[in-house]
């Protein structure tokens, strides 16, 4: 299965310059999650690998095959719809099948392969059915199968479980993730949902107007941003972030204010450098991050007052303090916390991170040597 490669690629709509010189490698049999807010080009970019947009510049090859030039049905990517995009007069099978039909394949090879994609989707005793007749989760199985049948070199997939039910949405991203460990298609999957892109992504990729602003894996999205806005788009509670100075910064460590009740915290030395005394910086912290023990070599964050205690049935998440002092804490067990009551939380100085002014994220020193 070959890779897809986008180099320098520039797309204009009227006045808006939506990618300028955009750059993207997708590796053989890799599973890309493009993630981002809305309007930051999620599915123009994939439109453009489908061929139904043309770049204003830049090339698209998948391995060598250069197929940004070609039209739609010759470029070996098969492409699934949020909408489904089914025929309603047309049975499962005959839907699946469609693509095959189109491309003069023999009857029996066609019926095989829909047999083959149908037994593999769990739709065998549906084959028969129209759209109508269908769930919204077997509906987007049938569009699964009629990209499937095709054999492609790379799937697309833009926000395709967006219009199912929370159960049946992880149901159907488990079945996305077994599909893509038998298939190993090379697939670039589009979603706004943060969740859905660490559960299935190889690998992330953060947009941000038109840019990448981040890419890496789940885990180093989540536990190493590079932007506060990367921070603050992944985890469910949101990072908590609060605004503070730095009081003093050397290469022994930095001691930042927050805006609550005098609050210093003391913080190991960031690889960037000493910010000046009283650069404004924002510190930010996991809400799984914190918790209401004490314990040796921790950053002690001043006693907040709860706000309220939201229980999830294993799981705590609790609103401390207000405003710019502001913090969730995820509490796994444990008694629920008095409304009003005072409490005192801490995290591990490497669990606290810290952006720079300009929103850059501040990486720690590396120790140092002893
Ligand atoms: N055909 C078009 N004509 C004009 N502007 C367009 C066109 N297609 C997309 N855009 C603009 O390009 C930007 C990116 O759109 P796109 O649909 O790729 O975003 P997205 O990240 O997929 O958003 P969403 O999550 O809301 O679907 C938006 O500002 C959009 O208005």
């Amino acid at each position: 299965m070959p890779g897809a490669t986008l180099t320098r690629i520039g797309k204009r709509f009227g006045a808006v310059q939506l990618f300028d010189g955009f750059d993207l490698s997708v590796g053989d049999g890799e599973f890309v999650v493009v993630v981002g807010p809305s309007g930051c080009g999620k599915s123009t970019l994939l439109r453009l690998v489908a061929g139904l947009e043309s770049p204003d510049e830049g090339t698209i090859h998948i391995g060598a095959r250069r197929i940004d030039r070609l039209p739609p049905g010759e470029r070996g990517v098969a492409m699934v719809f949020q909408s489904y995009a089914l025929y309603p007069q047309m049975t499962v099978a005959q839907n699946i099948g469609f693509p095959l039909r189109m491309a003069g394949r023999p009857r029996a090879a066609i019926e095989r392969a829909v047999a083959r994609a149908c037994d593999m989707l769990g739709l065998s005793d549906l084959a028969g059915r129209r759209p109508a007749q269908l769930s919204g989760g077997q509906r987007q199985r049938v569009a699964i199968g009629r990209a499937i049948v095709r054999e492609p070199d790379l799937f697309l997939f833009d926000e395709p479980l967006s219009n199912l039910d929370a159960g049946l949405r992880a149901r159907m991203r488990r079945e996305f993730a077994e599909l893509h460990a038998r298939l190993g298609t090379t697939t670039i999957y589009v979603t706004h949902d943060q969740a859905e892109a660490m559960a299935l992504a190889d690998r992330i990729v953060l947009l941000r107007d038109g840019g990448i602003e981040q890419h890496g894996t789940p885990e180093e999205l989540y536990h190493r941003p590079a932007s506060l806005f990367a921070a603050r788009f992944f985890g469910q509670p949101a990072i908590n972030a609060l605004p503070a100075r730095v009081v003093q910064a050397d290469a022994e460590g930095m001691e930042v204010a927050t805006g609550h009740e005098g609050e210093r915290l003391v913080l190991p030395p960031r690889a960037a450098g000493p910010l000046p005394a009283g650069s404004r910086v924002t510190l930010a912290v996991r809400p799984e991050a914190l918790a209401a023990a004490p314990g040796g070599g921790r950053v002690r964050f001043a006693p907040r007052a709860v706000a309220y205690a939201e229980w999830f049935g294993g799981e705590r998440h609790v609103g401390l303090g207000t405003g710019d002092g502001a913090l969730t804490w995820r509490a796994m067990g444990g008694p629920a916390p008095e409304t009003g009551a005072a409490v005192t939380l801490w995290a591990e100085a490497h669990d606290v991170l810290v952006f720079a002014p300009d929103g850059q994220a501040m990486a720690s020193a590396p120790l140092p040597r002893v």
